[in-house]
């Protein structure tokens, strides 16, 4: 059989805060279009993990490879992945709409009138169109995390990654954000989910990693 070629792949990737080893020799590949899910215990590493595919924290070994080029998460002109975090980080001084646009105008030089085209597009697809003038602290806890996906869509990543996107949700609204990663992954969005909620990785996840304690 074919197999397509991966579009993440970590090969060994081993890291230490101080002489505390975290993950030892990781390698893992995520397909295109798919939704990788990273589980384990709490304490493990997946956060972690996480952070150096965003090159947020240094390796101390191992080698990333995107679309089969090696790359290095650490190199921030590529805005290659994308991040929606657990507390979702949104500016609290900034409207919904200012929250979106900031990076697409500063960081990609993108004209103000196309970036307010684009969110505004976003915001509509997210159900959130009533919402862009609004503040953060104006939001419920799920609105807050879609104006957190619209603000990493708007980047157009080739990779969305979410740290934990149902642990601050009710029942409802987790299930409503497995169908919300469902549609994305049908739109050929490739997606990393860190979580300790195995019923919902399972259900949203074409692929699940188990990282576990280095032996
Ligand atoms: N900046 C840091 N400096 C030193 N140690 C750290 C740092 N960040 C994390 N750690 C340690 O690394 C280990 C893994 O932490 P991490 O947050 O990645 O785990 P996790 O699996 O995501 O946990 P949880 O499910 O509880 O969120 C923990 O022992 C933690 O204390």
């Amino acid at each position: 059989m074919n197999k397509k070629q991966p579009i993440l792949e970590l090969i060994n990737v081993t890291k230490r805060f101080g002489e505390q080893l975290i993950f030892k020799d990781v390698n893992l590949q995520v397909q295109p279009h798919t939704i990788l899910s990273i589980v384990g215990p709490s304490g493990v590493g997946k956060t972690t993990l996480l952070r150096t595919i965003l090159g947020l924290e240094s390796v101390d070994k191992g080698q990333f490879l995107l679309a089969g080029k090696k790359f290095d998460p650490q190199d921030h002109r590529q805005n290659s992945v994308g991040v929606v975090f657990q507390d979702y980080r949104l500016f609290p001084n900034l409207s919904v709409l200012e929250n979106i646009i900031l990076a697409p105008i500063q960081v990609q030089k993108l004209p103000r009138q196309e970036a307010v085209q684009a969110a505004e597009k976003l915001l509509q697809s997210l159900g959130l169109a009533d919402k862009k003038g609004v503040y953060p602290y104006q939001l419920s806890g799920g609105q807050k995390q879609r104006v957190a996906i619209a603000r990493a869509l708007i980047l157009q990543p080739q990779i969305l990654c979410y740290d934990e996107p149902t642990s601050a949700l009710d029942a409802t609204s987790k299930w409503q954000v497995a169908d919300l990663l469902t549609q994305f992954k049908l739109a050929q969005m490739t997606q990393i989910v860190v979580s300790h909620d195995l019923e919902f990785a399972e259900r949203v996840s074409d692929q699940i990693f188990k990282l576990e304690q280095p032996t």
